[in-house]
């Protein structure tokens, strides 16, 4: 629930000029009819709320690497809360279905009495033209040309002709955004390793500093003792940003002097939450542009001296991307790939993007798991992935 209204609120910048768009295309050509009774939905019906929090399972995790991983836990504590919202049975929608029958007559009445209550809407005739409108919007919104195109032809199939109102587009979509999505929602796994090393990566001021500092606070919740180890040797306002996050979070951070090898700190940090029994060692690293070469090859010196002390480390390695940043999260996930074996993505800052389409992107691309989001800076502003409110939001469903 608090999650629901927190990612409504915050991604109505996101939803709405796709909203507005979806509104526009259905008006631009539409003509306004009369609604018929309990108007029948389009087959895929995406039931935005059956399942709210079916997401942050982990079994496809258990399923993926199989050797390790007793499967995750949930990253956000108050996921619970989410769970009495599917209890509100008083779902009184079957009972208006026996009255359908009688619904025209009263309507044709009050036409003809001069009392048009009737309510109408308007609706589109699904043609060429509207995919291609629909297209352009999605690829707008930062979907990708290949997922908007691939987006469209879904919604075409077997509803071509017919007419739709901007409400059944809308459903229509976040089904299809929800199918992407459901893939790569997943929490963070946690492994029975002591320390799990979890390796942070990310371009300059992607929110990866912030990001440590929700998740440590979020697994110390959860009862799991944290260590974070301040990587970014470079700038010594980054390591003490990362203490102010240490202290917020109730968790040391490790430190080395300005200056010093991130990649031998990471190696003393891992003897140290060894030697302290820590259950997690979070790894801050410097921002690097994927363009720059030279700090990209320090990045998988890092992963290299780290595997040194622990093949099988780092357990984790977070991608943390800025929403805003649209398109070019795509070269920046594929570049620290490369480099270093990037097993999960935290999305920031999807509270001030108007582009939540770059995740619908990402997922059909890459595939690879969305742990978390970010939205907002304070420190419960993480929270875990659900497709089909996300869906919801971008699309603007839920305030139509
Ligand atoms: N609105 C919003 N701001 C965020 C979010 N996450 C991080 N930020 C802000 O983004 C800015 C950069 O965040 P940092 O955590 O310092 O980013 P970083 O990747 O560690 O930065 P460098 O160390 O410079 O590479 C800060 O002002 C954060 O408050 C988010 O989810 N929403």
């Amino acid at each position: 629930m608090a999650f629901f209204s927190k990612l409504k609120d915050r991604l109505f910048k996101s939803s709405s000029k796709l909203e507005e768009g979806l509104d526009a295309i259905v008006e631009d050509g539409g003509q306004e009819e009369t609604v018929e009774a309990p108007a029948p939905l389009p087959e895929p019906q995406p039931a935005p709320d059956a399942e709210p929090q079916s997401t942050p399972t982990a079994e496809p995790a258990a399923a993926e690497e199989p050797p390790k991983p007793q499967p995750a836990e949930k990253l956000a504590t108050e996921e619970p809360v989410v769970a009495p919202e599917p209890t509100p049975t008083p779902q009184p929608k079957p009972a208006p279905a026996p009255t359908a029958p009688a619904a025209p007559k009263p309507g044709l009445l009050a036409r003809l009495t001069g009392r048009t209550t009737a309510p109408t809407e308007v609706k589109r005739e699904l043609d060429d033209d509207m995919l291609e409108q629909l297209e352009e919007l999605l690829i707008a919104s930062d979907m990708g040309v290949d997922t908007a195109l691939r987006v469209t032809a879904n919604i075409a199939e077997g509803r071509m002709g017919r007419r739709v109102s901007s409400r059944e587009i809308k459903e229509m979509l976040a089904a299809e955004v929800a199918r992407i999505m459901d893939t790569v929602a997943r929490p963070m796994p946690l492994y029975p390793s002591k320390p799990q090393v979890v390796l942070v990566v990310g371009v300059n001021g992607s929110g990866k500093t912030t990001t440590i500092g929700k998740l440590a606070s979020q697994f110390r919740a959860a009862g799991k003792s944290v260590v974070i180890a301040a990587g970014d040797t470079f700038r010594a306002a980054a390591v003490e940003q990362l203490q102010v996050w240490g202290e917020r979070a109730g968790v040391p951070v490790l430190t080395a002097p300005e200056g010093s090898d991130p990649a031998s700190l990471a190696f003393d940090a891992m003897t140290k939450a060894e030697a302290d029994g820590a259950d997690l060692l979070m790894i801050d690293t410097a921002g690097r542009l994927q363009n720059r070469q030279d700090l990209m090859e320090e990045l998988a010196k890092i992963v290299r001296v780290i595997r040194k002390k622990d093949p099988d480390a780092p357990h984790n390695t977070l991608l943390v991307l800025d929403a805003t940043t649209g398109q070019n999260a795509i070269s920046q996930v594929e570049t620290f790939q490369k480099l270093a074996d990037v097993s999960g993505l935290v999305m920031t800052k999807l509270d001030g993007t108007a582009k939540g389409g770059i995740l619908v992107s990402l997922a059909d691309k890459f595939g690879l798991p969305i742990h978390a989001i970010g939205v907002g800076e304070q420190i419960d502003d993480l929270q875990p992935f659900d497709p089909e409110e996300f869906a919801a939001a971008l699309t603007g469903l839920e305030t139509s």
